[in-house]
């Protein structure tokens, strides 16, 4: 369990390439290569807000209104990304990003989302925008191969309210999907799912959430356009090269309609037929 935690971390070393910009080099596990990323560290950044996705948005000012006019606030995911930043500050980077995460909060409810399921926990933004828009009935089955990181999101899962409707459970996502595949009583029940955990096993988490998805459920795939490098066909990253073949193999299924969406870092949004 440790190895595959250890494959997974994003290795970061960052240092500041010029104003306002911080350069990052991570790699997802001990064989893949490293990958730049370009952090912005002016705006909301600078005051915690932001995490490393949005390479894209180069004008701070966008990312700022977005966070402040676009939602009602939830402290809660600036304090989780505060507390990742303190605690696990070379993985902070993994954390979801706050205009997903406030996108999924209003997502759940907008679909009547009851059941649902997360493979990929880390210190807990995701799973807790999920679990505040569920009903005081839901419930959301959580997956992370790693204690430590979900230490954090027990913590704000508590503090928010929402543990009552989060079940845990620690081990690699594959084994835990498995797990549910193989009990007739779960296939076909679930609303929706989210995908956020290690990008070489995609494929396979896409095929057991799919069992696991009712009629018409959705599947929330993340990092799908990989650091704007999925389109570059230069970079050839062996992630790179697994989030590629992830969207073609989900463009050709048609037990799928799906629509990628450029929020964050990527998220392909999923509609089982
Ligand atoms: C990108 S982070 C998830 C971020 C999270 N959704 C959030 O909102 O902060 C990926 C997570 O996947 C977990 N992980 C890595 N390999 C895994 C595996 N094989 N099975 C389950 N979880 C895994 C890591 O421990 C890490 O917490």
């Amino acid at each position: 369990m440790e190895l595959q935690k250890m494959s997974f971390v994003k290795l970061a070393a960052s240092f500041v390439a010029g104003a306002g910009t911080t350069v990052a080099f991570l790699r997802y596990g001990k064989n893949s290569q490293w990958i730049k990323r370009g952090l912005t560290t002016e705006g909301s950044a600078r005051n915690g807000t932001m995490v490393g996705t949005d390479t894209k948005i180069t004008d701070t000012r966008f990312r700022d209104y977005l966070n402040q006019k676009g939602n009602r606030e939830i402290k809660a995911f600036e304090e989780i990304t505060k507390e990742t930043k303190i605690r696990f500050p070379k993985e902070a980077i993994m954390v979801t990003d706050l205009a997903q995460l406030y996108f999924f909060r209003w997502l759940i409810p907008a679909l009547n989302v009851k059941k649902a399921i997360e493979v990929g926990v880390f210190t807990g933004s995701s799973s807790l925008a999920i679990a505040k828009g569920l009903p005081k009935d839901g419930k959301l089955i959580a997956i992370d191969i790693s204690d430590e990181y979900t230490k954090v999101a027990r913590d704000f899962w508590k503090k928010e309210g929402v543990n009552g409707k989060v079940d845990l459970r620690i081990g690699k996502g594959i084994d835990k999907l498995k797990e549910l595949t193989n009990n007739n009583s779960e296939i076909g029940t679930f609303d929706f799912a989210f995908i956020d955990a290690y990008k070489p096993e995609y494929k396979d988490y896409y095929e057991l959430c799919l069992k696991l998805l009712k009629k018409n459920g959705i599947m929330c795939v993340d990092n799908t356009l990989w650091d704007n490098k999925v389109f570059d066909p230069s970079n050839q990253e062996s992630n790179t090269i697994f989030i590629r073949q992830f969207n073609e193999m989900v463009k050709n299924d048609s037990r799928v309609d799906i629509a990628l969406s450029s929020i964050g870092d990527g998220v392909t949004f999923i509609r089982k037929l």
